[in-house]
């Protein structure tokens, strides 16, 4: 039986305030995650509210005005994702947020990673909301690369369509033969869906708290990810050093071990020796927090 035209209509209305709240709900969970991320300590050479970890020109309150300059951002990326929008359309969205990132920081790069990173997955989850799949880890990743996978493998190669001649992160790649935050995008992420999530529900199945999951994942990150920012700052010397600490502290049972508070301050302490901030690791964590999430794990306080 055919449904009158204004039951459709009405039908139709319902289901696109439906999608519009979840976008909603979406932007909130990338906010609430970035925050889960920040307020994290001790977290080796990050800023969080204790201290400015390795960075003298940014601290917690540099990264709150960062993240209020992001929520219509991460919104209007789910509503694009949840309509199949363009690479194109994506990064338009994207290049403005870092526009209005830097403007709300005076020019401090406090969420580049973030903004392509969550961003994109944001896209990808309401992506897979809009065309009424579960949401599962798997679904995400797997929507991820079938829809955008060309064009992000495209990324890779581009200069990210800001007008400076290279980023630290193009430098690096050309110097050390690293891949970086395009490189994990164009193989959807295999940080966030292998190393941090897993290590994220491994510590919760252990009966450690939601504080001990996330700085297990953290050191996972930092144990696995080639990151630029280390590069960067380190060169690789750095880079190794990074790795070979993290690798230390999970062999010795991460959190699992008593003393494992002491032994991330401590890490943390010599990494600031070094200038050293493992920014890539820190939004990855985020970015692992945001799926959870979103797949109906809790972000507890
Ligand atoms: C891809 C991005 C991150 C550019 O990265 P680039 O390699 O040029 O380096 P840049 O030094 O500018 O920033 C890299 C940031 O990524 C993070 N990062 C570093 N290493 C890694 C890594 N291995 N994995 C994930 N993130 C990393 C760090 O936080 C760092 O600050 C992005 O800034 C970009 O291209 N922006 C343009 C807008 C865009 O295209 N958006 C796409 C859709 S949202
Ligand atoms: N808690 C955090 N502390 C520090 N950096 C973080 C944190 N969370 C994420 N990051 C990432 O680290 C990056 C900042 O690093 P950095 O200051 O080295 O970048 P830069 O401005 O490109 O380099 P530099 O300051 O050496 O010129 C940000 O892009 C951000 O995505």
């Amino acid at each position: 039986m055919r449904l009158p035209v204004a039951m459709h209509y009405t039908e139709r209305r319902r289901r696109q305030r439906r999608q519009q709240a979840f976008c909603r709900e979406l932007a909130r969970m990338a906010l609430r995650s970035l925050h889960q991320e920040l307020t994290l300590y001790p977290k080796p050479g990050l800023v969080s509210p204790v201290d400015k970890g390795s960075h003298d020109d940014m601290d917690a309150s540099t990264f709150m005005r960062s993240l209020f300059s992001l929520r219509r951002y991460f919104s209007d990326i789910a509503t694009a994702g949840m309509a199949g929008a363009s690479f194109t359309e994506l990064k338009r969205l994207g290049i403005e947020a870092e526009q209005r990132m830097l403007r709300a920081t005076g020019g401090i790069n406090t969420h580049r990673g973030a903004i392509f990173c969550l961003g994109m997955l944001s896209a990808s989850i309401a992506c897979c909301r809009g065309q009424e799949m579960m949401l599962s880890p798997q679904a995400i990743r797997a929507t991820l690369l079938i829809r955008w996978g060309d064009a992000l493998t495209g990324h890779t190669n581009s200069k990210g369509g800001r007008e400076e001649p290279a980023s630290h992160g193009l430098r690096v790649a050309a110097r050390h033969a690293v891949g970086g935050a395009r490189e994990e995008g164009a193989l959807g992420f295999p940080s966030v869906f292998e190393i941090a999530l897993p290590q994220l529900q491994a510590t919760l199945a252990a009966g450690r708290d939601w504080h001990c999951a996330k700085t297990d994942a953290l050191f996972a990150l930092m144990a696995h990810v080639s990151d630029t920012n280390v590069y960067h700052r380190g060169g690789a010397a750095g880079a190794a050093l990074v790795q070979q600490r993290s690798r230390d502290f999970l062999a010795q049972g991460g959190t699992s071990d008593g003393a494992w508070q002491a032994r991330a301050e401590a890490i943390h302490h010599e990494f600031v020796e070094h200038r050293l901030s493992p920014g890539g690791a820190a939004d990855l964590l985020a970015a692992a927090c945001l799926i959870h999430a979103a797949c109906g794990g809790e972000l507890a306080a």
